[in-house]
């Protein structure tokens, strides 16, 4: 299993986005710290999917980063994406696990100790972890979990902990210290004025 990036970048569904020119922003500066998560919206085609995730394969090839695919891991294996992402309402975690192979990085969604427990026991080699602060970019979340929420499940598990919504570079020291191994971030990165100039600070607040 290739060895999992800290800086977990999410394309952005939101109407007016250009999701590949902040992947192809982030990608020279993280390089094989990225992992991009192809995340389209429910009412996308799976043709929408297919081509957006080909073309985040081939670019992440380039620069040494892992694509993964959110929710249809159909489409990951089609594309050759190194995994996919799961959450409640996608397939469980061993069915996922299934899928994919034993190989694939596959990251599911857990806000809680039990279920962090129950998604690491059905195979998942990473977890995403939150929300960390309320967020605009996503309907329907719980509350916040908070520093205190993201450490409840990074003390219990033994995979990486993303930690996920609304984290900021001014966050990541917190969420570190916490025991988060990284962050995944939509608008971070989508609504920063210079893409790149974020995911170095991203970066730099990670790996330093
Ligand atoms: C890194 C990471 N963490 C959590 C999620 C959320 O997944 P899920 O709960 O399945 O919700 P959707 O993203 O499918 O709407 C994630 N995608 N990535
Ligand atoms: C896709 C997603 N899932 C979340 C969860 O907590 O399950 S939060 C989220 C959106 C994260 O976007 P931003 O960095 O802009 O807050
Ligand atoms: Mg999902």
């Amino acid at each position: 299993m290739p060895s999992l990036g800290r800086l977990h970048l999410i394309t952005d569904t939101r109407p007016g986005r250009d999701p590949l020119a902040v992947v192809r922003a982030a990608l020279p500066v993280a390089r094989a710290e990225l992992v991009v998560q192809v995340r389209v919206t429910d009412d996308a085609t799976d043709r929408e999917a297919y081509d957006l995730a080909r073309r985040v394969v081939a670019l992440c090839a380039r620069h040494g980063a892992t694509c993964l695919v959110n929710d249809r891991l159909h489409v990951a294996l089609a594309v050759g994406a190194e995994g996919g992402h799961v959450g409640a309402d996608d397939l469980p975690v061993g069915a996922a696990r299934a899928v994919l192979g034993s190989a694939a990085v596959l990251g599911a969604t857990a806000r809680d100790p039990g279920t962090a427990a129950e998604a690491v026991a059905a195979g998942a080699s990473y977890l995403g972890v939150g929300p960390y602060r309320p967020t605009t970019t996503k309907d329907g979340l719980p509350a916040a979990i908070g520093v205190a929420g993201v450490r409840a499940v990074a003390v219990s598990v033994s995979v990486p902990v993303i930690a996920i919504g609304g984290v900021t570079a001014e966050d990541v020291p917190a969420l570190r210290a916490a025991g988060a191994y990284g962050v995944a971030v939509v608008g971070a990165l989508s609504e920063a004025a210079d893409p790149a100039r974020a995911t170095a600070e991203l970066l730099k607040a990670l790996t330093c």
